[in-house]
């Protein structure tokens, strides 16, 4: 069996907001396997950034407690940072530099010979396709570059865990795609990989085992399939009514509907939740009609990480 790459109990991060208390993590259990590549996925707020400051030795947690990489990061941060590499939201590469020399520098830092470090910092940027612009300052990198680069510098010391707090936001779909596919080469070369990420897609692309967290909280975690068998086994079917629809009639109805799990209802729109699309789906529009109601539009949604969340927390998925 793997050995355990990170485990936290019940952390907790509370920050003091001009006198207000803002209770940004509000207890997270979770366990990393060694190689394992893990996803914090959530919307805006969710409290991710915090958990990866909290794991990364950045963010002092509140209660709690952890271990990253078989050391403490509120006892022995130094350590941890030693062991881990980290990739933040900011661009926080040294613009006086050029790319090679961000990497160089870092290896130094890290006790490597300047012969090591330069070479190690070459072999990384070939690698991320970057060679050629290993002598470029900064500030000329495009976002994608920028990015590979300050990954290249996170795995300069051969990290046990890379970090990455939100890898691709802000990345054209391209270079997002192509960014995924180095994710994944590093992984399949035994990489642990710990990312946050608000992008439905992005977890599904990346992620073996992935934590639901909203509002500071884990809601579920687990491999994919575990979750959607788990948490959303179910087809989502949805009826948009016209604005103002009163649906309280017709969700009653609904939760009787034979092969119907459950139904609610968010404003004008219906959901229910099935194993039995194709007899559900009639069965529904027929009761909405029935009910007086006209129909906008009627949607079906199988199995995936978007019908999870909203089985979740019995709300849409927002990016
Ligand atoms: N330094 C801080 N001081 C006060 N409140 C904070 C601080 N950092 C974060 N928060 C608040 O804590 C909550 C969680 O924020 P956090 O950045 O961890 O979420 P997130 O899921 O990473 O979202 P995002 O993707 O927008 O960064 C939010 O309500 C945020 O406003």
């Amino acid at each position: 069996m793997a050995a355990i790459a990170i485990a936290t109990e019940d952390l907790h991060k509370t920050y003091s907001n001009g006198g207000k208390a803002v209770k940004a993590v509000r207890g997270i259990s979770l366990t990393v396997q060694e190689g394992e590549s893990f996803g914090l996925l959530g919307p805006n707020g969710a409290g991710k950034s915090t958990t990866f400051g909290m794991l990364t030795t950045r963010v002092k947690p509140t209660s709690g407690s952890m271990r990253v990489a078989g050391a403490d990061p509120v006892a022995d941060p130094t350590e941890v940072k030693r062991r881990i590499g980290a990739v933040t939201q900011q661009n926080t590469l040294d613009r006086q530099l050029t790319a090679l020399e961000n990497l160089e520098f870092r290896g130094r830092f890290a006790g490597l010979s300047a012969r090591a470090a330069r070479a190690r910092g070459r072999e990384l940027l070939d690698r991320f396709g970057l060679g050629d612009r290993s002598d470029a300052m900064v500030h000329r990198l495009s976002g994608g570059q920028a990015q590979r680069v300050m990954i290249a510098r996170a795995l300069l010391t051969r990290p046990a865990i890379l970090f990455l707090d939100e890898p691709t936001s802000g990345l054209d779909p391209q270079t997002r795609v192509n960014l995924w596919e180095l994710l994944r080469e590093m992984h399949a070369e035994g990489q642990t990989i710990v990312l946050t990420t608000h992008y439905l897609e992005e977890a599904e692309a990346l992620c073996e085992r992935i934590a639901v967290v909203d509002h500071g909280t884990m809601l579920a975690s687990g491999s994919q399939d575990e979750l959607k068998t788990r948490e959303g086994g179910d087809a989502v079917v949805t009826l948009v009514h016209e604005p103002g629809a009163e649906l309280t009639g017709l969700l009653g109805t609904a939760q009787r509907i034979p092969g119907v799990s459950r139904a609610e209802s968010e404003g004008a729109t219906l959901r229910v939740y099935t194993g039995d699309v194709e007899g559900v789906v009639p069965a529904v529009l027929r009761a909405s009609l029935d009910a007086g109601l006209f129909v906008l539009d009627v949607a079906v949604r199988r199995p995936s990480l978007e019908t999870v969340f909203l089985a979740l927390t019995g709300r849409e998925y927002r990016e």
